[in-house]
């Protein structure tokens, strides 16, 4: 529980006492004779990365279960491929595999796909329009990781394997044999355990009903192309049912969700850049019963230029680095699974604006100089601006800047990056392209501090100059920002 008026966290029952005890101002000092930095660290005693909040609702440890049967058989059939009716194959459904077996004079070995059921987004049964065909169809969807032609990484692939029944003369009989099938498949992806540092995420139940907002001036103006050619196919294989809502101007998803009757929606899911999710997350603090609103499910699916939230889900699943339309395949399949996690949020504190919550990263200086002034010119910006400082609450500060590597979800930990005047622009160069790969910490470079804290204020001395909160420009000023542990809920797969 945490009490958003007076700024004082109130964490849990089991640290709450300890974390009362702010130690107040562990650094203090001028960096660079522009900005004074207070940060405000939790008590001595309790290092900030052994905090622990207690398991929420939505969470359930998982003792390693000895006994699980792994790979049984529990259905088998021989159907023929679609398309190629000469080609038979017998297909057996396992706990954690679909294993396709090619029927031919070859060693068995050679024929042999195995499709792990962890990469099954959905499956379903259906007949041909042709009514004089007794067959019924089954169609399984794969999101395959597969090596790239032309580089040593790994993507997300689409692969769709379709067979044909028609074991039986009766039509209905082999469109229900195909049910039987697809349901089996839908169930057997379903139960794949998905954990996390030893989490259980919780499952979005289906069907699932989602308002999906699309930003069509976001990044490159492709997002509703990108909707067109990849999200809506992904969405009918996963059998979730959305309502499209194309957004026409700023504010215009912070009021849809500030008024929107919230209980006809599993979930709320943008396709955009990350100021649409700013715009929805604060939405949802606007409204009067914000505490249960801000639990909605939300989802991200990368459509503008900077993508940093899209970009770290990817990096938090454990998968090789991808960009542009690989990462929204991957998102994408992240979201089909609708596995969802806590999220922490931060609120800032403006000098006269009001409060805004934050999902991602506060920013002065050069950063945010680059950031906004970049969508302009790509930006050269003068020698004395070469100092930032950064709080960021997630891996990536967009899909190619890898910020803060060992950042997580729901860890209640802001990032907090300085860099110390005096930084030659070459130095500051390679700092930047060694962060594409999050390697700048490792660099030893001297004026770069890194530093975990909980709450931070940052005090701009010089009269001019940009500040953003998760890519956007605020007011600029003191500005007092505190982390709230798992106060929302993503889709992170
Ligand atoms: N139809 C629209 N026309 C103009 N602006 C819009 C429209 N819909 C939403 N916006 C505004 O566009 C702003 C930026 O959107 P978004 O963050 O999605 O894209 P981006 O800036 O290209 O991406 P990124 O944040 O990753 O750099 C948001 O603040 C949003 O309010």
């Amino acid at each position: 529980m945490l009490d958003f008026v007076t700024l004082k966290p109130v964490w849990a029952p089991d640290c709450q006492r300890r974390a009362l005890h702010f130690a107040r101002i562990i650094l203090s000092g001028e960096i660079c004779g522009r900005v004074w930095l207070l940060l405000y660290l939790k008590s001595t005693h309790v290092p900030v990365s052994l905090l622990r909040c207690p398991l929420r609702m939505d969470q359930r440890r998982v003792e390693p279960n000895q006994n699980t049967s792994t790979n049984l058989v529990t259905l088998y059939g021989e159907f023929t491929v679609t398309g190629i009716r000469k080609v038979r194959c017998a297909v057996s459904l396992t706990d954690k595999d679909l294993i396709v077996q090619r029927l031919t004079s070859a060693p068995a070995e050679r024929n042999r796909l195995v499709f792990s059921l962890k990469d099954c987004v959905g499956c379903r049964a259906y007949r041909a329009n042709d009514s004089s065909d007794p067959a019924a169809y089954l169609a399984v969807y794969f999101y395959l990781q597969k090596r790239r032609w032309v580089s040593s990484g790994v993507s997300r692939q689409r692969v769709e394997r379709c067979f044909r029944l028609s074991a039986l003369q009766d039509p209905c009989a082999n469109q229900e044999e195909a049910e039987k099938w697809a349901r089996a498949v839908r169930e057997r992806s379903a139960q794949q355990h998905h954990l996390r540092d030893g989490m259980l995420m919780s499952e979005l139940s289906r069907p699932f009903r989602m308002m999906l907002m699309v930003n069509p001036q976001s990044g490159k103006e492709k997002a509703l192309a990108l909707y067109n050619h990849h999200i809506q196919r992904m969405l009918n294989e996963a059998n979730i049912s959305h309502t499209l809502v194309i957004t026409e101007r700023q504010n215009h998803a912070r009021e849809l969700v500030r008024e929107a009757d919230l209980s006809q929606w599993d979930a709320l899911v943008i396709l955009s850049g990350d100021g649409l999710l700013f715009e929805v997350i604060n939405g949802l603090l606007e409204r009067p019963d914000w505490e249960e609103a801000i639990r909605t499910p939300l989802g991200i699916l990368p459509g503008g230029s900077g993508n940093a939230l899209a970009a770290s889900i990817h990096h938090y699943s454990g998968a090789s680095p991808v960009f542009s339309e690989k990462l929204l395949v991957s998102c994408g399949f992240l979201l089909c699974k609708g596995l969802v996690s806590p999220m922490d949020l931060v609120s800032i504190h403006l000098s006269s604006s009001p409060r805004v919550f934050s999902f991602l990263s506060l920013a002065w200086g050069f950063i945010a100089d680059v950031d906004i002034e970049s969508e302009k010119y790509w930006v050269v910006v003068q020698e004395e601006d070469f100092v930032l400082v950064l709080a960021l609450y997630q891996s990536h500060l967009a899909e190619d800047l890898l910020a803060a590597p060992d950042a997580a979800l729901n860890d209640g930990i802001i990032h907090l990056f300085y860099i110390r005047a005096g930084i030659s622009r070459v130095a500051l160069l390679r700092l930047l392209l060694a962060m594409e790969k999050g390697a700048h910490l490792a660099t030893s470079c001297q004026h770069l501090v890194h530093t975990k804290v909980q709450a931070l204020r940052l005090e701009p001395y010089s009269p001019k100059g940009i500040m953003t909160v998760d890519g956007e420009v605020v007011e600029y000023g003191p500005v007092q920002a505190e982390v709230h542990r798992g106060l929302a809920r993503l889709i992170s797969g």
